[in-house]
């Protein structure tokens, strides 16, 4: 495989740093069936990675739910305060943000959450998260105008590095088809770990599909290598 040099990271949030998948999925899991209705694996290919107001009006669309999109929101967003107060990293995001900190490559956050979530989700990461460049909101964001799978939030993005890369010069990691699909829209190559076991043709238009971040090797993409630690 070709893989271009890149001088700029992208992080996305849930699913890809932080393991909030599982209890996003399961919340939404527990208010879909709460109506007697089923999430499906194709509902949640098309919800995942979205911002929340678009998470709540696809879900409410798909699943076929009695209720508006603001109520669904609602309930949402209150099993999220509860439930996300001490969500983990995945293994190796630490050690990844630190490594290109450490080593001078700027990296920054495009998260589709709002700001209410984040704050959240970021709460006991405030250190690591501090070695972003600059976060991009997504949900909250009013020059965010379109949620991926738009390409918005990653060109906004790479905009607000200082010496303004082109989108080719960044490598952006996603967990979602919508993600992949925003990054590969802004003209970046992308490297997804998906989070779900999502259909081939979800996967297919990343740049390279790993498990882990903890198999990412920078080298391949011109940025510095880690120590190998036996
Ligand atoms: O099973 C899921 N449903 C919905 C989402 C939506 O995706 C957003 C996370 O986006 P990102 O991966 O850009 O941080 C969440 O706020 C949530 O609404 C998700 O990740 N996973
Ligand atoms: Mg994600």
């Amino acid at each position: 495989m070709d893989f271009k040099k890149v001088t700029h990271v992208i992080f996305d949030l849930d699913g890809t740093l932080m393991d909030s998948e599982k209890i996003l999925n399961k919340i939404i899991t527990d208010i879909v069936q709460s109506y007697g209705k089923k999430y499906t694996p194709e509902a949640r290919a098309k919800v995942v990675g979205t911002p929340e107001k678009d998470t709540a009006r696809i879900v409410v669309k798909e699943t076929g739910l009695p209720i508006t999109a603001d109520q669904f929101l609602q309930i949402y967003n209150e099993r999220m305060a509860k439930e996300l107060q001490n969500v983990p990293l995945f293994p190796g995001a630490a050690e990844l943000i630190k490594h290109f900190y450490y080593h001078g490559v700027p990296t920054a956050l495009a998260t589709s959450s709002s700001k209410f979530t984040l704050n959240i989700k970021a709460k006991h990461h405030q250190k690591l998260f501090s070695l972003f460049n600059h976060q991009v909101v997504g949900g909250s964001d009013p020059e965010v105008k379109y949620g991926k799978p738009a390409p918005d939030i990653f060109l906004i993005c790479a905009s607000r590095f200082e010496d303004n890369p082109k989108p080719q010069q960044c490598l952006v990691f996603e967990d979602a088809p919508n993600g992949v699909k925003a990054a590969k829209g802004a003209g970046m190559q992308v490297v997804m770990i998906p989070s779900n076991k999502f259909a081939p043709e979800l996967t297919n238009q990343a740049t390279l599909v790993l498990n882990s971040l903890q198999e990412f090797r920078p080298e391949l993409f011109g940025l510095p290598p880690m120590k190998i630690i036996n």
